[in-house]
C-alpha cells in the first residue's frame, strides 16, 4: 500500500525549502508553481524546481509539482518543463471538468513523446476547488488512467461559495463528502485540504481526525510541523490492531467450521468487517508497525 498521508507544499521559489523539503519525511513533497508564487517569479520558480528535480536526490520521497492552470499564461510552460524534469506526479489546480484533465494529459503525452519518454511515465492528480468541480467530481476522477488521486482545495472553494472557513467546517462538509465519495467510486486516492493556522494544533488534529473518519487517505499540508500529527492520527492504534487481529483469528476459525458469520467481542462479524480488519492490518504494516509473523498467516 502506497502511503499518501502527508503531501507537503513547498513554495517553488524558495531555494532553501526546495533543497531540504524531503528531510522532514512527509510521504510526498509538492513543489508549488501556482498560488504561492508571485507573477513576476513564475519563470524563476519553474527553473528552480526543474533543476532541483533534475539534480537533487529526494531519497525516495514522492515528488509532486502543482502547476498553473492552462487558463493562465504559465500552464503550458510548466508542463513542458516538468515532463522533462520528471517528478512522480503533476497536480492540476482548480480542476472543474473532465476536459481540463484531458487537455493536460494530451500536453503531457506530446511532451513525453518529444522527450523520448515512455508514455504514462508521469502520473496526474486533480485538485478540486470550486462548486462546479465538486459537482463534476466523479467525471474528473475517472477522466484519465494517469489520475492517481483527487485533492480538495478549501480556501478557493469557500471563496467561490461566498463564505469563509470555520473551525467546525460545516461549510465544506458536503464538498469533502462528495469528493471522497467520487475518489472511492473511481478507486483512486483522496486528499483533504490544507489547515492554515499553524498555531492551532488542537484544531488541526481535530480536522485530521474528521478527514480520516470521512475516508480520506491523507492531507495536503503547509508545514513540516504538521507531518507528525497526521501520521499519528492515520496510524492504527494498538487496540485497533489487536481488535483487527481478533477478527482475523475468528474468521479463520469460522472458515474451518464452514461458516461466514461469527461473533468477536460480542459483536457480529461478517465480510465487510473482515475487509476493514484487513485494511487496518495493512495500514499498520505500511506505517511501520510490527505484526508478529504468525498473525499474518491466520
Ligand atoms: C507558512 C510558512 C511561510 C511558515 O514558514 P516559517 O519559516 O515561519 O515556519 P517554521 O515553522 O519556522 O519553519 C521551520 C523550518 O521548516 C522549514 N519549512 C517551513 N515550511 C516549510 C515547507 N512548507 N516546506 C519545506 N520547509 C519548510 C523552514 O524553512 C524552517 O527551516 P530552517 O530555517 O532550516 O529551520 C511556510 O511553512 C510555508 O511557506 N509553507 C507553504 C505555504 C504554501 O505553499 N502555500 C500554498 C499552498 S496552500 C494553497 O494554495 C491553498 C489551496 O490551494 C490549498 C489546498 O490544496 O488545499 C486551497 O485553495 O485551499
Ligand atoms: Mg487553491
Amino acid at each position: 500500500m502506497k502511503l499518501r498521508r502527508t503531501m507537503l507544499y513547498v513554495p517553488g521559489g524558495n531555494a532553501a525549502m526546495v533543497k531540504d523539503a524531503h528531510i522532514y519525511r512527509s510521504d510526498a513533497i509538492m513543489f508549488d508553481l501556482e498560488d504561492s508564487i508571485a507573477v513576476n517569479e513564475k519563470d524563476s520558480a519553474r527553473l528552480l524546481v526543474f533543476h532541483a528535480l533534475r539534480t537533487l536526490n529526494y531519497e525516495g520521497t514522492e515528488t509532486v509539482v502543482r502547476i498553473n492552470g492552462l487558463d493562465s499564461p504559465y500552464g503550458r510552460d510548466d508542463i513542458k518543463a516538468m515532463v522533462n524534469a520528471g517528478p512522480d506526479i503533476i497536480r492540476l489546480p482548480k480542476t472543474e471538468t473532465a476536459r481540463d484533465i484531458q487537455d493536460v494529459e494530451e500536453l503531457i503525452r506530446q511532451e513525453e513523446k518529444a522527450a523520448g519518454l515512455e508514455e504514462g511515465s508521469i502520473a496526474l492528480m486533480a485538485a478540486i476547488e470550486s462548486p462546479l468541480g465538486i459537482l463534476n467530481a466523479y467525471q474528473i476522477a475517472t477522466a484519465s488512467s494517469r489520475l492517481i488521486g483527487i485533492a480538495f482545495g478549501a480556501e478557493d472553494y469557500v471563496t467561490n461559495m461566498k463564505t469563509s472557513r470555520s473551525r467546525a467546517g460545516s461549510e465544506i462538509f458536503y464538498a469533502r463528502s462528495a469528493l471522497v465519495t467520487a475518489a472511492r467510486a473511481a478507486g483512486i486516492y483522496a486528499l483533504d485540504t490544507v489547515f492554515s493556522d499553524l498555531n492551532d494544533e488542537e484544531g488541526f488534529v481535530e480536522e485530521v481526525r474528521m478527514a480520516k473518519q470521512l475516508g480520506f487517505d491523507g492531507k495536503s499540508i503547509i508545514s513540516p510541523r504538521q507531518i507528525r500529527p497526521v501520521h499519528d492520527v492515520f496510524a492504527p492504534t494498538e487496540a485497533e490492531v489487536e481488535a483487527a487481529l481478533r477478527v482475523m483469528r475468528g474468521i479463520a476459525e469460522a472458515k474451518k467450521r464452514n461458516t461466514g458469520v461469527i461473533t468477536v467481542d460480542g459483536k457480529m462479524v461478517d465480510k465487510p468487517m473482515v475487509d476493514r480488519a484487513e485494511r487496518v492490518i495493512e495500514m499498520a504494516k505500511a506505517s511501520g508497525q510490527r505484526i508478529p509473523e504468525e498473525e499474518l498467516h491466520v
